[in-house]
Formats: structure tokens, C-alpha cells, sequence
């Protein structure tokens, strides 16, 4: 689904005025088949801010999306926007209702339609002259105004995209739902059209949640970032959080390429192949996993603290990847470095670690 069905009371409303709301999901649990696929999650998108949910596959970002939409009934939860109960106990406000815009990775337009009959699709209840008035305004606001009377078959995969979020603000929805809003567009036009967008989010001051399965993007398009692993969410912060003080393995692991080792805490340090770094707030024979970013790998010709041994070069253009055998453990130890660092035919290296790339945590379970 990708159009905005407008009834003919919200519709005035929404799209007279534009008033970014706050939307709150508080316990939302929910499944198919018995199996629980969304397993408690509270979470709110302040009012103006772009929301990224994040996560790889299946987590349950499309669901959470699907649910805000009202195009999902929640298994139980609620469901607020601006404090006001839209899906939960006391009812279900339907989703043509809730002055909710929606965009889906497809962003299909309707090929028999002009672009300025694309964008007034979602207004409809409107009368005809203030609907293309409305219309021109949204397209005017991603620069396609002189476009209207074009068919989407003529427009370029970006401006296409730029006509669907017009589509979708048009209505001057209070929340804009984004589904992998760029993962139709070549990677070259994606950080263009990504930019603009945010560009334009910014002006209207809509509130925003943008699913995405990739770090990168929701670190360039967040106010904050909200991860989300088997259908909870592990963590919730700006991207500096998320990057420089991840809570858990999963996180650092999503955000930048690990090394991972096991270790156990002996007198407030842990050992591994890479040296020793002091921990605090971890109990003393405690089992950890460390994980040390790749990039925090600084590997010199000499120098280094640790000998290490060159099996693999990969050359990336700016950056080389190196994969290393290190005394102590089987496994390759790998590192990003700068491309001309070491000289071409090098073996013999010595590797310092980045004590800011270092993260300890306490082991569990499931990431044993
Ligand atoms: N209609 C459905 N029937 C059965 N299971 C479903 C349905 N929709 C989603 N699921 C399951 O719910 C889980 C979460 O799916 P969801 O699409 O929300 O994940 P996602 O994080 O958006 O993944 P992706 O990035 O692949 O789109 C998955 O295990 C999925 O298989």
C-alpha cells in the first residue's frame, strides 16, 4: 500500500495544518501462527525528529511500521499518537484517520496518472482547486513543481521518489511512516536523494520513522537510531551513542566489523591476543566477549606492541583490509588501515590496538 486514503473531516484538518506528533508505541507484542514476532517493545518518536528502526531481517522493523500504519492490529500494547490511544484497549482508530503518511520501498506511483494527480491522490476530500493548490505546494517543496503535467514513465528513479514524498507529505500528515524509502535507487543517486529528503523532513519538521536494515544510512538520516534484534529492541540513542558506546555485542557488531574474542576478567583487566585492557563494573571471573573494531587494528612495519604476520591484503581504494595471524589464536585477526601505510611485498608487522575500539561485555547465552 502505498497511497494515503484521506476521510473528508481528517483530511481538512490534516492538511490544513501541519503539526508534528509524537508517536508512542508502549508494550506492542505481537505474532503470527503462535509465533511471537514483536516481543514488547515501548519506544517513542518525539514530535519533529526522524526515527530510525533498525535491525537486520526479520526483526520486526516492517511490523512496528505496519502497526503505526494501523494496517496491523497488535496483538496487545498500545498504540499513542500525541498521548491520544489510536490501537490498544480503548479502541482502533482506523488508518485513513490517524493523519498518518505513508512511503514504501516501491514508492509505485500510478502510471496512468500525472504526477500532479499522483501527489492530489491523497486529497481527494479536498475541493479540487485547494487540492491542486495543495498539490503544487508539496511538489513545489521537492522541486518538481514544473513536472506536473509529466507521466512517472518520463521521470528518473529519483525523481520518482521525490513525486512519492510529496505524495506522502501532501496530506501534511503528523507522522511520516518510511519503509526502506531509497532501496529501489542505485547507490550513487541514494545518498543524493537521501540528503534531499532529510532536507525536506527538516523544513516540513515532520516527525519521521525510517525503517532501514543498514547502519550507514540511519547514522545519516537519525536524530536517533532504535536497534532491533528477534522483535525487541536492544538499543536506543543518537548515532554517537550507538557507535561509541554500544550496550551489547549485536549493537557494536551492526555498527562497525569486529574482531570478537572470549576472555575472562582476571584483576580488572582482560587478555587477549591483542593485549590487555582494564574493565570496570564487570566482576572479577567473569566470562566477556571483547570486540575490537577493525579500524582499531593500527598495524606498522615496526613499532607495534605485538608481532603479527600478514596472510591476506585486500586493497579497497582508500582503505586496505588485512587479515593477520597473531600469536595466540588460530583465527585471522583482521584490520582496516589506510591503503598506503605498508609497503607493497610487506609480511612482518607489529599491531597496536585503539583502546577506544575496545568494548567488553559480559557474556551470555546466546552471543557464546
Ligand atoms: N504476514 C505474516 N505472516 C507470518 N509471518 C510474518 C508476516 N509478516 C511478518 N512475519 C514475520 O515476522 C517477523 C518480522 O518481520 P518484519 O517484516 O517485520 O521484519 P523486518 O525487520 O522488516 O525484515 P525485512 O528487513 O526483511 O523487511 C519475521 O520473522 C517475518 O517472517
Amino acid at each position: 500500500m502505498n497511497s494515503i486514503a484521506v476521510d473528508s473531516t481528517e483530511a481538512r484538518r490534516t492538511a490544513g495544518v501541519t503539526f508534528a506528533a509524537s508517536l508512542s508505541f508502549q508494550d506492542i507484542r505481537h505474532g503470527y501462527h503462535g509465533k511471537e514476532t514483536i516481543r514488547g517493545v515501548s519506544l517513542t518518536a518525539k514530535a519533529g525528529e526522524v526515527l530510525c528502526l533498525l535491525g537486520p531481517s526479520g526483526s520486526g522493523k516492517t511490523t512496528l511500521l505496519r502497526i503505526a500504519a494501523g494496517i496491523e492490529v497488535q496483538s496487545s500494547g498500545r498504540l499513542l499518537m500525541n498521548e491520544r490511544e489510536v490501537a490498544g484497549s480503548s479502541g482502533f482508530v482506523p488508518p485513513e484517520k490517524r493523519g498518518i503518511g505513508l512511503m514504501f520501498q516501491d514508492f509505485a506511483l500510478f502510471p496512468h496518472m500525472n504526477v500532479l494527480d499522483n501527489v492530489r491522490f491523497g486529497l481527494t476530500a479536498l475541493p479540487p482547486k485547494e487540492a491542486t493548490a495543495e498539490a503544487m505546494i508539496a511538489l513545489e517543496r521537492v522541486g518538481l513543481a514544473h513536472y506536473a503535467e509529466k507521466y512517472p514513465h518520463a521521470l528518473s528513479g529519483g525523481e520518482q521518489q521525490r513525486v512519492a514524498l510529496a505524495r506522502a507529505l501532501a496530506p501534511r500528515p503528523g507522522v511520516l511512516l518510511m519503509d526502506e524509502p531509497f532501496s529501489g535507487l542505485d547507490s550513487r543517486l541514494k545518498d543524493t536523494i537521501r540528503a534531499d529528503t532529510l532536507a525536506i523532513l527538516r523544513e516540513t519538521r515532520a516527525t519521521a520513522v525510517v525503517v532501514t536494515h543498514d547502519a550507514e544510512e540511519a547514522m545519516r538520516m537519525a536524530d536517533r537510531i532504535a536497534l532491533l534484534r528477534d522483535g525487541r529492541l536492544v538499543q536506543v540513542g543518537t548515532s554517537d551513542d550507538l557507535y561509541r558506546r554500544p550496550t551489547d555485542l549485536f549493537t557494536a557488531a551492526f555498527f562497525s566489523e569486529i574482531n570478537e574474542f572470549s576472555s575472562i576478567v582476571r584483576d580488572g583487566q582482560v587478555e587477549t591476543p591483542l593485549g590487555k585492557t582494564r574493565v570496570s563494573g564487570i566482576g572479577e571471573g567473569c566470562p566477556v566477549s571483547v570486540a575490537i573494531r577493525l579500524s582499531g587494528v593500527v598495524v606498522r612495519e615496526e613499532g607495534g606492541e605485538i608481532p603479527a604476520r600478514i596472510l591476506s591484503r585486500r586493497f579497497l581504494g582508500v582503505v586496505e583490509l588485512l587479515e593477520l595471524a597473531v600469536p595466540g589464536t588460530e583465527r585471522p585477526v583482521r584490520s582496516r588501515i589506510r591503503a598506503d601505510v605498508l609497503a607493497p611485498g610487506c609480511k612482518e608487522v607489529t599491531v597496536t590496538v585503539n583502546s577506544q575500539d575496545i568494548f567488553v561485555f559480559v557474556k551470555r547465552a546466546e552471543t557464546s
